[in-house]
């Protein structure tokens, strides 16, 4: 039996269990934590993830993201807090389970059965599939269904993962690292598939390393650190937790850095080149604009922070 489908496992035996009205928050933790020996994998984690959200969940190697998620799916027993789903103790596994689908980030799939079979089996055991959603997914991500799962690639495994969450109709979709594996056009149709899935209400929490997806996709984000949640908050506020940067280029030579860094605002300042300097500004750019503004001004841009660079600065300059 593959590992990674334990959590498909559980929801066998929900069959028939009563869905619950989501009015609980999809995911609470309780000071959770869990130690494997001397590491401390996840330290009090405290954390709300509302019904309807679409949550990403970000940290480096190592920072106990997947220890976060075995922790919601009942896999792995807290060493201490809890955990639960739409108020459901996750370690209540089959219960909890009848709530939410799962992808996870290593898929593994019965190398002998089809794309077909294991789609048709898996929805046999859930606890409730759209199947012409289904059918109509395989085709927008291109899946060659007749095939045998023991040839499919990564990506493709990763496919029948997402086609069988997607088209649950479980509250809540837990996908860890789902798209690592896909090329950008269906990276695509993975974010129109969460758009679907938020319009019909459900929840998501996304395990991701690709910035870019969490930034495009998500209403909040957490970042996990060593264990410890560093920062919970929306999009926009963690952009203005960075500063902008404002690069000016000139046609003969750039103000020196002293002149620079004497102005107002002005965090710091760097040269490019000869002709062109790069300015970090902590608040509003008036003062630095008013000094850059001279005949020999030929381009000046400034430069959002990118959820990357947020996420850099927690790590002292390294993701990992
Ligand atoms: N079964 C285990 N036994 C011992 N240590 C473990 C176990 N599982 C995880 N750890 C440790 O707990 C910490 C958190 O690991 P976890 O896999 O949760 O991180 P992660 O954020 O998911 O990382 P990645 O992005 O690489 O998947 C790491 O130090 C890891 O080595």
């Amino acid at each position: 039996m593959p590992g990674s489908l334990v959590g498909v496992d559980i929801v066998v035996r929900c069959e028939g269990v009563p869905m619950r009205v989501p009015s609980e928050p999809a995911v609470r933790t309780e000071g959770l934590t869990k130690r494997f020996g001397k590491t401390v994998a996840l330290d009090r984690l405290d954390l709300e993830v509302s019904a309807g959200e679409v949550f990403g969940f970000l940290g480096p190697n190592g920072a106990g993201k997947s220890t976060t998620i075995r922790l919601l799916l009942g896999l792995i027993r807290p060493t201490s807090g809890r955990a639960l789903i739409f108020g459901i103790d996750a370690a209540d596994s089959v219960v909890a389970h009848a709530h939410l689908a799962h992808v996870p980030a290593d898929v593994a799939l019965w190398p002998d059965l089809t794309g077909a079979e294991v789609l048709a089996l898996l929805a046999a055991l859930g606890a409730g599939s759209d199947l012409a959603y289904q059918a109509e997914l395989v085709d927008r991500f291109g899946l060659e269904p007749d095939r045998r799962c023991g040839t499919y690639s990564t990506g493709n495994r990763q496919k029948v993962a997402l086609i069988a969450a997607f088209a649950r109709r479980a509250p809540l979709l837990v996908l860890d690292e789902p798209t690592s594996g896909l090329d950008p056009l269906m990276e695509q149709e993975f974010r129109a598939c969460l758009r679907e899935a938020t319009a019909r209400g459900q929840t998501v929490f996304l395990s991701s390393h690709q910035l870019a997806e969490v930034e495009a996709v998500c209403d909040r984000v957490g970042i996990l650190r060593c264990g410890r949640l560093v920062e919970v908050a929306g999009l926009a506020e963690l952009r203005r937790l960075r500063l902008t940067e404002l690069t000016a280029t000139f046609a003969d030579t750039a103000p020196g850095y002293e002149r620079l860094a004497a102005i107002p605002g002005v965090e710091s300042a760097r040269t490019v080149s000869e002709s062109t300097v790069a300015l970090v500004l902590s608040g509003p750019p008036g003062p630095a604009l008013q000094f850059l503004a001279t005949d020999g001004l030929v381009g000046v841009a400034a430069r959002e922070p990118s959820l990357e660079e947020i996420f850099l600065e927690y790590y002292g300059g390294s993701a990992s």
